[in-house]
């Protein structure tokens, strides 16, 4: 049975993350004992990706529990997601990378099948 087809993207905006993206951006040079975001770039990209790796790892431990579990356990995997995205966030400041073309990436892909997309790859 074939799927249905992709709706077209939405123009690139994600309000809520163009904010925060600005927030990080301000924070970047900010006291480190003042922000937390700050004190993150001051220890460096091995504390971030640390930090990352750290929420991904309980993002996924979250959803363990909630695939069959209560209303809270299910709101936890929102909390660790979101945590795991902010530090995501953090990540691609520190590297001076634009959240905004993840967006652009996301929104390329759009209509194209993720099986196809992987039988086209060269080998
Ligand atoms: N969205 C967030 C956000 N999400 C999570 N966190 C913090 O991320 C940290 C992760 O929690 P953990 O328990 O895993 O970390 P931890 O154990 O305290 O840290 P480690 O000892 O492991 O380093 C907590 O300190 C959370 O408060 C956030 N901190 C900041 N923001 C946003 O960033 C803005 C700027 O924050 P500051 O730089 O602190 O002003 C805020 O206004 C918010 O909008």
């Amino acid at each position: 049975m074939n799927t249905p087809p992709t709706p077209n993207p939405t123009p690139e905006s994600a309000p809520v993350l163009d904010t925060l993206a600005e927030v990080l951006k301000e924070r970047r040079h900010a006291s480190p004992d003042n922000s937390y975001v700050a004190s993150l770039h001051h220890k460096g990209l091995n504390k971030i990706l640390e930090k990352v790796g750290e929420e991904a790892t309980e993002t996924l431990l979250a959803a363990k529990d909630a695939e069959h579990g209560s209303a809270a356990q299910r709101q936890a995997v929102i909390a660790e997601t979101a945590d795991l995205w902010f530090h995501s966030l953090v990540m691609l400041s520190h590297l001076e990378l634009d959240h905004q073309d993840v967006l652009n990436e996301l929104a390329r892909r759009f209509g194209i099948s993720g099986h196809d997309e992987k039988a086209a790859r060269t080998p």
